[in-house]
C-alpha cells in the first residue's frame, strides 16, 4: 500500500483521530473544527514511529542539499526529530515556542552553529503558524533553514500560502484528503459525512 495511506490508517488504528462534528475542537490557532488528530499518539507505538522515521529518511533522500541539523517544532515535533537525528547520525535542536522565563532563556535548546543547513520536524501541519515560526527563530540565529517535513497535514490554502510567501518547502507523509479517503473506504464515515468534512476544510 502506498505509504501515505498506509499512515493514514495507522493513525486511526491507534485512535489518534477524533472526529466531532457537535462539539468542536480549538486548534492552537484559534480555528475551530471537527476534528483532531493527536499524533503524539504514534510514540506510543514503536513500529509506526520507526515507519514515520523511515519516511522522514527517505524524504531527505530526495533533497537536493542534505541538513546537517535536526530541528524539532516544541513539543510534539521533537520525539520524531530526535529518533531521525539519532537514526541519520546528526545534531539535533528543538526550538521552543516562546524563550524560555528563566535560566538561559533559550528559544533554541541544542548547539546550533551560524550557517547550519537546518531541516524542521514538525508533527502536524495546520496554518504552518509553529513550524514557520521555528524556522524564523532559527533564521534569526544564523540558520539555513532547507525546508520543514511533518507527519500530516490538513493541506489548508492559508497554510500552502503561508509557506509560499516565506518561501519555505513542506513535505508530508500524509494529510488530510487520504485520511478522509481511509475513512470513507472503511465505513468509518458516511459519503455524506465525508463530503461535509472536504467543504469544512476547504472553506476554511
Ligand atoms: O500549523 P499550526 O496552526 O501551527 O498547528 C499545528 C501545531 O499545533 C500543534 O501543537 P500545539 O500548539 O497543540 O502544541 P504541542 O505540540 O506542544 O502539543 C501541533 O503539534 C503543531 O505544532
Ligand atoms: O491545529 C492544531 O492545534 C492541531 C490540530 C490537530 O488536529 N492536532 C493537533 O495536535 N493540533
Amino acid at each position: 500500500m502506498v505509504l501515505s495511506y498506509e499512515l493514514a490508517r495507522d493513525l486511526l488504528d491507534i485512535k489518534a483521530v477524533q472526529v466531532n462534528p457537535s462539539d468542536y475542537f480549538t486548534w492552537t490557532s484559534g480555528i475551530k473544527s471537527p476534528i483532531y488528530c493527536d499524533n503524539r499518539l504514534t510514540m506510543s507505538h514503536p513500529q509506526i514511529r520507526r515507519k514515520i522515521t523511515k519516511a522522514f529518511m527517505e524524504m531527505i533522500d530526495r533533497m537536493p542539499v542534505k541538513p546537517d541539523v535536526i530541528a524539532g517544532c516544541a513539543t510534539a515535533g521533537i520525539p520524531h526529530a530526535a529518533w531521525l537525528a539519532d537514526k541519520m547520525d546528526l545534531p539535533m535542536v528543538y526550538v521552543r515556542s516562546k524563550p524560555k522565563g528563566h535560566g538561559k532563556g533559550n528559544q533554541i535548546e541544542g548547539a546550533c552553529t551560524n550557517g547550519a543547513k537546518v531541516l524542521v520536524i514538525e508533527d502536524l501541519i495546520s496554518t504552518g503558524g509553529s513550524s514557520l515560526e521555528t524556522a524564523r527563530v532559527l533564521q534569526e540565529q544564523g540558520a539555513e533553514v532547507l525546508g520543514v517535513h511533518a507527519i500530516f497535514s490538513y493541506g489548508l490554502n492559508k497554510s500552502a500560502q503561508l509557506f509560499e510567501k516565506e518561501n519555505i518547502c513542506l513535505e508530508t507523509i500524509t494529510g488530510y484528503d487520504e485520511l478522509l479517503d481511509v475513512m470513507e473506504a472503511d465505513n468509518r464515515l458516511t459519503k455524506s459525512e465525508h463530503e461535509q468534512l472536504i467543504n469544512w476544510r476547504n472553506d476554511l
